[in-house]
């Protein structure tokens, strides 16, 4: 069976690495410079950063520069997203190096753009699916965007290579993932799928391990980390031995 992959999230809001509560606004905690997050857990052994520019999915400014700078100081894989909508910022992102870059609010409302883009682009292109029940989100996750699997399907047949599925009542809430909405997703797709939002222990990740066979190819983790719940080596050893 395929390894999970883990991506420690390096999330920059105000220029400060953050992890949100249910991605509203002034939730969760502060974890200081970006930089100095992502080389920690380059160090420790992380081979993807998922890195996000907060203010630019909440349109309140962006951190471009920063994660340019960041994104350009590490070694590992970089999954970037935030606020990439048209051709100025993708073509930013990509120029970052990063491995490839999620589209969230644009796959909502520019879907000829973001067909374009997957076709340009292919697999450096993955589509971020952030959920409450079926209704994804976008704007920061303040507007509703449609259904989850009319959107699945949309994207599927315009060869979106990977989703990123992030259910919002659970992101930072360390109450576990929503494995269910995984397995629904999965069984609607035969594209991998990167588990976002809830992650609070190893029994999390073995549970998550446990559906590589059905399509989860990764996981995002980010409060968990930060707080301690688990170090980054016990989560990798975890993984390693399948
Ligand atoms: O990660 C968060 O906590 C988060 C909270 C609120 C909005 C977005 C969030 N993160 C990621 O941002 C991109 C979406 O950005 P955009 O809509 O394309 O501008 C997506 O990867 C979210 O998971």
């Amino acid at each position: 069976m395929a390894k999970l992959e883990l991506l420690p999230a390096v999330d920059v809001r105000d220029g400060q690495a953050v992890q949100l509560v249910k991605g509203e606004s002034g939730t969760g905690g502060r974890y200081g410079e970006p930089l100095a997050a992502a080389l920690a857990w380059q160090e420790a052994g992380a081979e993807w950063i998922h890195l996000v520019d907060l203010d630019a999915a909440f349109g309140t400014g962006d951190n471009r520069a920063l994660i340019a700078d960041v994104a350009g100081r590490l070694d590992v894989k970089i999954e970037l997203s935030g606020g990439i909508r048209d051709d100025a910022s993708l073509e930013a992102a990509l120029a970052t190096g990063c491995r490839r870059v999620n589209l969230g609010t644009a796959a909502l409302e520019e879907p000829e753009w973001v067909a374009k883009a997957i076709a340009a682009h292919g697999d450096r292109i993955a589509v971020g699916l952030d959920v409450r029940g079926t209704t994804l989100r976008g704007r920061g996750w303040t507007r509703d965007g449609g259904n989850l699997y009319e959107t699945l399907a949309r994207l599927d047949a315009e060869g979106c290579a990977r989703y990123v599925v992030t259910d919002i009542n659970q992101d930072g809430t360390l109450t576990g993932p929503n494995l269910q909405l995984l397995r629904d997703v999965c069984a609607r797709t035969d594209r991998p799928v990167v588990a976002s939002g809830g992650i609070s222990s190893l029994d999390d990740l073995r549970a998550l391990a446990a559906m590589t066979g059905e399509g989860v190819e990764g996981a995002i983790v980010g409060t968990a980390l930060y707080e301690g719940a688990f170090t980054l080596p016990e989560a990798l050893a975890l993984v390693r031995e399948g």
